[in-house]
């Protein structure tokens, strides 16, 4: 039996309620924490939770809204989005008895903090043991069984590696790596760069551009990411080239959803979380504190504040000045 027989999950979004699933077709024990009590007792008895319509919740699945039922799990996975995850680690530490594994599963850097989703949970509590979850995969498709494989990350090798044994099913397909830092920024900056290929799509700039911005995308999320000590195995892993090319291509993301109506001159579509949305001023302050040239983007982030017009900033990356490769 592996070291982690039970589960809790704090957030019921779409992520929380895929990872749920996944972790039951593991054969862990599952707690489903949603914030809000009624959502809570709605989704226990309809089993169905409207923010992942149409995926059945088997009946062994605890949906509960009492933290401290949930905080007694062997591991606990975070699935709030990247700027509620203090809240929710905040309110978890006070009914936690030891050294529990806490995994990140949200895509972000924190505002305010420039902290990665690790960071804050080392700060909110300090006896966790933190870890992070991330790589190419839709809630949607995850929860339905198709196949995926994602990263896990803990600084503790062994951790990571009993993390996985717990999670892991053959349609969930968790890698571990003590690269945590690399992790988390695949999955930051992978949905900043999905906004700006959405524009490119919506804008119907074609399939070229679209590979050549996904491509130059890459490789200001690896200078980045080298920068602030990533490793190049891991920036071209499941969490950071796997999951850009999958957001960069499907309007399924939301990130690249909207990206796409903005370029068609559409709404953004509304109720959708687009953590790129958050993630790209933090990210572009962090890498001007660095001096990390991330043209695209820095023209995602003007884009979204209006300080630039769409037709301006494509117009600004078309005429950067010749350069070598790299
Ligand atoms: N959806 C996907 O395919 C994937 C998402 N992710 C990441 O997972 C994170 C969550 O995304 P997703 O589940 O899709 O988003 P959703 O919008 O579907 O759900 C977010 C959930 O978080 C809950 N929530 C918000 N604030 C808090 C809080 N302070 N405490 C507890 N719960 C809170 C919301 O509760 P309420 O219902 O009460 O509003 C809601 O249920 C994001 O960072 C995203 O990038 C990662 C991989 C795949
Ligand atoms: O992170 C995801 C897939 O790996 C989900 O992408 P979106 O948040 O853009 O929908």
């Amino acid at each position: 039996m592996p070291a982690f027989q039970s589960v809790a999950v704090i957030g019921a979004g779409a992520w929380g309620t895929a990872l749920a699933t996944v972790a039951a077709r593991a054969g862990r024990s599952v707690t489903l924490w949603a914030r809000n009590a009624e959502h809570a007792a709605r989704i226990a008895s309809t089993r169905d939770n409207p923010r992942l319509p149409g995926v059945m919740l088997t009946p062994d699945i605890v949906v509960t809204s009492e933290l401290a039922l949930a905080a007694r799990a062997d591991m606990i996975l975070i699935a709030t989005p990247a700027q509620h995850l203090r809240g929710a680690v905040n309110a978890l530490a006070s009914h936690l008895t030891g050294p529990v594994p806490i995994i990140a599963c949200a895509k972000g850097i924190e505002h305010g903090t420039h902290k990665f989703m690790t960071d804050v949970i080392a700060e909110a509590a300090p006896a966790a043991q933190p870890a992070i979850l991330s790589g190419p995969s839709f809630a949607d498709d995850v929860a339905r069984g198709l196949p995926t494989a994602v990263t896990l990350a803990a600084k503790d090798e062994q951790l990571a590696s009993a993390l996985v044994q717990a999670l892991g099913s053959p349609t969930f397909r968790p890698y571990h790596s003590t690269d945590v830092r690399g992790v988390e920024i695949g999955g930051a900056a992978k949905n900043v760069l999905a906004i700006a290929v959405g524009i490119a799509v919506g804008r119907k700039l074609g399939a070229s551009a679209q590979a050549a911005l996904t491509t130059r995308g890459f490789a200001e999320l690896a200078r980045f990411g080298r920068t602030l000590g990533a490793r190049g195995e891991t920036l071209g892993g499941l969490s950071g080239l796997g999951d850009l090319i999958l957001t960069c291509s499907s309007p399924q993301s939301r990130n690249f959803a909207l990206g796409l109506a903005l370029g068609r001159g559409e709404k953004a579509p509304a109720g959708k979380l687009a953590e790129g949305e958050s993630t790209a001023p933090v990210l572009i302050e962090l890498a001007a504190s660095q001096n990390i040239e991330m043209p695209v983007s820095q023209a995602v982030a003007a884009i979204l504040d209006g300080k630039t017009t769409i037709d301006a900033a494509i117009s600004g990356l078309l005429t950067r000045p010749f350069k070598a490769e790299e």
